[in-house]
This record gives structure tokens, C-alpha cells and sequence, in this order.
């Protein structure tokens, strides 16, 4: 299996731990002391990165796609490209929040929205580049991004199956340094929409790690993604899901990512192995209530043990494991026994 290298301590994937992007996208509302706050606070969480969205508006949108009225409630402008003016920071800027993340110990990447964004972050040179679903059918920008060999964490919603493969296939035709995340595009996924399952399609079907961007409320979906084997989880993150925006209300806030990260420890420390076997920790418990065999009646030395002279109770002290009663049934004492006598190898023949 591939390991995608992050950093030179950072590896994703194999038996690393998950790689925990909080993402911020554009929940800074265009306000860069959000911006770092945010940042802050993914670091205070647990994070094991903090993501933005990089965008040139024009080389990602068409001149009529920016002029068209953007009337919601979530709107920073009257066309949708004054709005996403209002969301978009200059590089200048990127370059404050890139330096404020090292100061505060956070890795900081950013997804790039298009070439130019791409070419942008690999200068100044984050870690790795996000590609979001918004690209997952840009056939010409996931070859370019392939061919600039740097770590690539993709995300899968709005396509199927098939285009999944494709990606892939142009991917790896240059490198295997990239993750692939199961993605629903939808704001908030509703959860019978989240197909989680699709992950276990995708650990089956690609030797590289995968993962899981999650859209939808709360906590639990991300968390059984990770028991269902994602090595990268993403969750929006926001300082309050109440804010004007449309991310907000499927974002967690701080303490929520904060108990995200503790749960997902918990979880990949539970998996464990899949051999079922008793573990040291059971041992206090065995002793205490586990059920053994014992004699049913008071017996004589030479007679029979028939079904109802063996009883399976807790006892101390034990005897024989409880799993051995078949083969005690029909045996002969060997010595006398008394009703409620643990049963032991040496008592018959
Ligand atoms: C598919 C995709 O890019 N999705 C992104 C990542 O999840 C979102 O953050 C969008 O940028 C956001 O929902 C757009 O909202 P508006 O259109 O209100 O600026
Ligand atoms: C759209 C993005 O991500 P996803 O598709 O994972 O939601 C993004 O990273 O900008």
C-alpha cells in the first residue's frame, strides 16, 4: 500500500495516523483576523492541517457566470462574482496566512480552484494541493496537477464510479503520491446520502489511501469513516455555524473539532487487529465472572458424570473452562465430589 508523503515526518496513509484537515474554506467571511483565528483554532483542536480555497475568479468562472445575481442570504455581493470578490484573498494575503500557520505550528495548504491557483500554491509551497470535487470531472487540470509531481489530496463528489477510475488512471500514470476522498457535494449532506460504504469500494479498488470529505452535520459520519478505514478526513470548521455563508451550517466549531480529533484517535486506537483472541485487559474479568464447570450434585468416587451432575457457575476457585463441558458428560469420577466443587481435568477418566 502507498504512503503519500506529507512532510518529511508527516506520511499519510498505511498505519499513520488520520490525517485531520480542517478546513476553512471561505468561513473567514473575507476577514483575515478570522482567517487567523480559525487557523488558531484548528491548531488548538488537533488538526493535522488547516485548508483554505485559492481562486482566480476568472480563470475558474465565466465573465456571465460572475455577473449573474447572486440574491441569498449568504450573498456578499449583488452578482456572484462580487460575492466571491469579497471571499477571496490576495496572494499577498495567502502569504500572511501561510506565515502565520508556521508561527502557530499548523501545516497550511489550500485547495486550488483552478491552474493559476495551482501554480500560485506550488510556489509558495505548501505541503501538498487540494483538488475539490468542483474539479473531479477537469480532466486538463488533473493531468496538469499530475505533471507537477507534487502530493495531491482529491476529492470525488458530483461523479461516479467510473470518473473516479479516470482520475486515477491520470494521476498515477505520473505519480502515486495522491489520496482519493469519498465526497458528497451538498450543504449539509443529508446522512442517507453520505454512502459511506463507497469507502470500502475505494480501499479495495485503489492502492493509495483514501479517505473521506464530509458535508454533512455533525461528528458521527466522519467518525465512521474512519472505522470504515479513511486515512484523511475533512470537516469544514467555523467560528459559528450561525455566520452568513453556506459552509457554516455543516461546519463544527472549535470544541466540536476538538472532540472530533479525540474520537478519531479512539477509534484507530480501537481497531486493532482483526484476530479475535482473549486479550490481557479480559484477564481480571475471566477471573472474576467468568463461568466454569462444577458438580451439579454430590457424586461418589466411580460413578457416572450425566448432563445434569455438571452445572456451569462462576466459582472460586474455577474449574475447568465452561467451553469443556461436552467432554466431561458420560466421564467416571476418579474421586468424591461435592455439590458446587469446581470440575477439573484430574477429577475423572
Ligand atoms: C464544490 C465546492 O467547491 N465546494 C466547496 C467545498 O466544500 C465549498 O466550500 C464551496 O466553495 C461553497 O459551498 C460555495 O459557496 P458559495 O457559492 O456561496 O460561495
Ligand atoms: C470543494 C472542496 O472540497 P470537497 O470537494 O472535498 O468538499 C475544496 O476543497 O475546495
Amino acid at each position: 500500500m502507498v504512503e503519500v508523503k506529507i512532510t518529511e515526518d508527516i506520511k499519510v496513509g498505511g498505519n499513520n495516523p488520520c490525517f485531520i484537515i480542517a478546513e476553512v474554506g471561505q468561513n473567514h467571511q473575507g476577514d483575515i483576523e478570522i482567517a487567523k483565528k480559525l487557523i488558531k483554532a484548528a491548531k488548538e483542536a488537533g488538526a493535522s492541517c488547516v485548508k483554505f480555497q485559492k481562486t482566480c475568479l476568472k480563470e475558474k468562472f465565466t465573465k456571465k457566470y460572475l455577473e449573474r445575481p447572486y440574491n441569498n442570504p449568504n450573498s456578499w455581493g449583488k452578482t456572484y462574482g462580487e460575492h466571491k470578490r469579497h471571499l477571496e484573498f490576495s496572494e499577498s494575503q495567502y502569504r500572511e496566512l501561510f506565515k502565520y500557520a508556521q508561527e502557530v505550528g499548523i501545516l497550511f495548504t489550500a485547495s486550488a480552484m483552478d491552474m493559476v491557483s495551482f501554480d500560485f500554491l506550488v510556489n509558495i509551497k505548501v505541503p501538498f494541493i487540494k483538488i475539490g470535487s468542483g474539479d473531479s470531472n477537469n480532466l486538463l487540470f488533473l493531468k496538469y496537477a499530475a505533471s507537477k509531481k507534487v502530493p495531491l489530496i482529491i476529492s470525488t463528489g458530483m461523479v461516479d464510479k467510473q470518473a473516479v477510475r479516470t482520475i486515477y488512471d491520470i494521476i498515477s500514470a505520473q505519480h502515486k503520491q495522491f489520496c482519493l476522498l469519498h465526497c458528497i457535494s451538498a450543504y449539509p449532506v443529508p446522512y442517507e446520502d453520505c454512502n459511506l460504504t463507497v469507502l470500502q469500494d475505494y480501499k479495495n479498488t485503489f492502492d493509495i489511501p483514501v479517505g473521506y470529505s464530509g458535508q454533512e452535520i455533525g461528528t458521527a459520519v466522519a467518525l465512521g469513516a474512519v472505522a470504515l478505514g479513511a486515512k484523511v478526513l475533512e470537516k469544514h470548521i467555523t467560528l459559528d455555524k450561525t455566520m452568513k455563508g453556506t459552509d457554516h451550517v455543516c461546519s463544527l466549531t472549535p470544541p466540536e473539532f476538538q472532540q472530533l480529533v479525540r474520537d478519531v484517535r479512539v477509534i484507530e486506537a480501537s481497531l486493532g487487529t482483526p484476530i479475535k483472541k482473549v486479550v490481557t485487559s479480559e484477564i481480571p474479568c475471566i477471573d472474576k465472572l467468568q463461568k466454569s464447570l462444577v458438580m451439579g450434585s454430590t457424586k461418589n468416587k466411580g460413578e457416572i458424570l450425566y448432563p445434569g451432575d455438571v452445572k456451569i457457575k462462576v466459582a472460586e476457585p474455577k474449574g475447568l473452562n465452561a467451553l469443556h463441558f461436552e467432554e466431561v458428560i458420560y466421564k467416571t469420577l476418579v474421586c468424591d465430589k461435592k455439590e458446587d466443587e469446581p470440575l477439573n481435568k484430574s477429577d475423572f477418566c
